[in-house]
């Protein structure tokens, strides 16, 4: 038989590799304006949530649309801490899990493990969604600390329930809670990661969601890309680099380097914001806080000496990842937790856009121009060489 093919004639069409540039909906959960370099959640500009909020007002303004009175907050704030427990077969799973899993396929596979065992997975009524929601904001600070302790060979530390979602995340993973600069430092970075219209993740969840699927396999889907180190799992990749180059001396000559390799420097570019990202500035006044307080001129002076050498030599902005990073890196989780931190903070954003999707529902499903080999048929088994 002949292997020899043919290819098809390519249609002459416009692709839009990565979908760059395509308008694909409305939406009225977040504005990113590239050309004002501003990111506006429900109308708000996020630098002044995020001076003037907690997360808990933030993650209720992503689902209300409106910020909660004091009666709102403190109804739901009593809903997110009762819930940070985690149920006894969650726990069975994660102990199942090797320490050699990824913490974000630890947080992936525990989240579904909490779909599979609601019994109103199936129900994609607002309201239930939104109970749904609740549950995951409440629980997923409980599922990282549960990680991160149990690689470190600690045992849990159980939720308090007097403390806010911020300070109760950090008391969960480290035993104690840290000092105000420490809280408001993290409780920041949630706020400025909690949304980021039709990102990659976000768009995951509305293709799931496109096809009348559940509110949980949504969440799984945006969980898994959100891992890849184009997207959430840039936090991390940051402070590998840090470690590789070591000293802010060697980060021209590593720079240098690293793009003679054509490596892709992690934390900096960004698919919409091409003269830098909305959100650094407010997440670096908050690092600057914690170097401070850590007393960590070193890795401060390593963050300016990669950044200054990428300007020099690419003019490519830092993006949030690029100071949250170092961020998490100080409060004192393992590099493989920040982008599980990132997925805590997500999870009202996802679920906002999911809820959006349903109110106003079409099967998401693009079209492709075909350029694989030309119709043939196939010979019987025996005929084939
Ligand atoms: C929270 C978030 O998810 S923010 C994004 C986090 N991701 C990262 O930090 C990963 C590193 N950055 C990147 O890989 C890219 O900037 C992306 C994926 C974020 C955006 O990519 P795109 O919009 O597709 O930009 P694109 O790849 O077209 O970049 C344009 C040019 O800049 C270069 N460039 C962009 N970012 C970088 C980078 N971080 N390091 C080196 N070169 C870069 C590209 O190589 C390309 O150069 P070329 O024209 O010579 O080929
Ligand atoms: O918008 C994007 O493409 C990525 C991003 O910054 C985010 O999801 O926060």
């Amino acid at each position: 038989m002949s292997t020899e093919t043919t290819a098809a004639p390519v249609e002459e069409v416009k692709i839009y590799k990565g979908l760059a540039g395509v308008v694909v909906d409305y939406t009225a959960v977040s504005k990113v304006n590239p050309e004002t370099n501003s990111l506006l959640y429900r109308g708000y500009p996020v630098q002044e949530l995020a001076a003037t909020c907690s997360f808990e007002e933030v993650a209720y303004l992503l689902w209300h649309s409106e910020l909660p009175d004091a009666a709102q907050l403190a109804e739901f704030t009593a809903a997110e801490r009762s819930q940070r427990t985690l149920d006894a077969p969650v726990k069975r799973v994660i102990d199942d899990l090797p320490l050699t899993a990824h913490p974000m396929d630890v947080v992936r596979t525990a989240v579904s493990v909490i779909g599979a065992l609601d019994p109103t997975t199936a129900d994609s009524s607002t309201s239930s969604n939104l109970a749904k929601s609740i549950t995951l904001l409440a629980k997923l600070p409980a599922i990282v600390s549960y990680d991160q302790r149990r690689r470190r060979g600690q045992d849990v530390v159980e939720p308090r329930e007097d403390l806010g979602y911020s300070a109760n995340f950090l008391y969960m993973t480290f035993g104690e809670v840290p000092s105000d600069v420490v809280v408001d430092a993290f409780d920041v970075s949630m706020i400025l990661y909690a949304e980021h219209s039709f990102n990659a993740s976000t768009f995951t969840t509305r293709v799931v969601t496109s096809t009348l699927s559940d509110l949980y396999s949504a969440v799984v889907a945006g969980i898994g890309a959100l891992k890849g180190p184009l997207h959430g799992g840039a936090n991390e990749a940051v402070m590998h680099i840090f470690d590789e180059i070591g000293t802010a001396d060697k980060a021209e000559a590593w720079l240098e380097q690293a793009l003679a390799e054509k490596r892709k420097i992690m934390g900096f570019g960004h698919r919409v914001y091409k003269n830098g990202d909305s959100r650094v500035p407010t997440m670096k006044k908050a690092l600057d806080t914690l170097i401070e307080e850590y007393d960590a001129q070193e890795l401060l002076d390593l963050y300016v000496a990669l950044d200054d050498a990428m300007q020099s030599r690419k003019a490519i902005q830092p993006n949030l990842d690029y100071p949250s990073g170092p961020a998490y890196h100080l409060i004192g989780y393992d590099t493989e937790l920040f982008t599980p931190l990132f997925v805590a903070s997500r999870i009202t954003g996802w679920t906002a856009h999911i809820m959006e999707q349903l109110a106003s529902n079409a099967l998401i499903r693009p079209l492709s121009v075909y350029n694989g080999v030309d119709e043939r048929h196939p010979a019987a088994l025996a005929e084939r060489a």
